[in-house]
């Protein structure tokens, strides 16, 4: 699981860059702002529940956009997003922690942190309402431990698997907002068919509870189960929510680095709007 050999070396790259990061210099102390309450006002209001990331660039983005962040995520939110994703990351992604900070005290929805986190002291960078946490990168009792340290701090975490042993692990962890990354990290091509071949396992996985050896099926209901990675039609929201999608964590199709001057409230709306038409 922490052997880098099949990746892409865009990602080995990044995981590099990850080892050498310093954590900060206090424990944070988060209030966070709950993403299931979001998701479920947004149901509410016939919105689909859109995750929509700040990305001023990747290594498979066409371009950069060096907006200010912080007029991207009100752009966003103003296009019905329910939550925000911000990258973090510096070397590749172009992200900052003080664009973080700067959004989440622009929006009230939740504030996601994107980041390769990989040490506990590496979570109190800056404060976020959700943070990501990838089990391809994690030892599984260090992803326990990173949960556990989250949750002390008051952050929600996400947990972002890939296929349906990671998904295990995750649940193991005590995951209860999952991810599924559509994207692969070895070809960094994307397949939306990873999530509709993970999604069914998640409500329904064993979970094996240590001691005396039992099983326990414990279908966890109340799993909030995201979507991410390559959704960019109304037809791809359709097809992740028809997966079982709670949520959709959407980028490149809502930031369209090709084209600077796209408008991030429509590119957003459109896939808020996505079921519109359907009921
Ligand atoms: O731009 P896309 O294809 O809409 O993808 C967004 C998001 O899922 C992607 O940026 C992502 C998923 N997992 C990550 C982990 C680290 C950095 C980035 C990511």
């Amino acid at each position: 699981m922490e052997t880098d050999t099949d990746l892409a070396p865009a990602v080995e790259s990044i995981l590099e860059a990850a080892r050498e990061r310093p954590g900060g210099d206090e424990v944070v102390d988060v209030d966070a702002r709950s993403l299931p309450d979001a998701v479920a006002r947004a149901e509410a209001d016939g919105r689909v529940p859109v995750i929509a990331e700040v990305k001023p660039t990747s290594p498979t983005a066409d371009g950069t956009r060096d907006d200010d962040p912080v007029e991207l995520a009100e752009a966003m939110v103003a296009g019905g997003a329910t939550a925000i994703s911000v990258l973090t990351e510096p070397s590749h992604f172009g992200g900052s922690a003080e664009s973080l900070t700067r959004i989440r005290e622009a929006v009230d929805v939740p504030v996601l942190r994107k980041d390769f986190l990989l040490r506990e002291a590496q979570l109190d960078a800056v404060a976020a309402d959700l943070l990501l946490l990838i089990v391809r990168f994690l030892e599984p009792e260090t992803l326990e431990d990173l949960v556990a340290a989250a949750r002390e701090r008051g952050f929600q975490p996400l947990v972002e698997v890939h296929d349906r042993a990671e998904l295990e692990t995750a649940l193991e962890a005590g995951a209860e907002i999952i991810g599924v990354n559509n994207r692969d990290l070895a070809r960094l091509e994307v397949d939306l068919e990873t999530f509709e071949s993970v999604a069914p396992h998640a409500r329904r996985v064993t979970r094996h509870d240590g001691a005396n050896g039992d099983t326990a099926s414990t279908a966890p209901d109340d799993v909030t189960l995201i979507a991410e990675s390559g959704v960019s039609s109304p037809a791809d929201v359709r097809r992740m929510r028809a997966a079982g999608a709670d949520a959709l964590l959407v980028g490149s199709a809502i930031m369209d680095h090709g084209a600077g001057d796209s408008d991030v409230t429509e590119n957003t709306r459109r896939l808020v709007e996505a079921e519109d038409d359907e009921t």
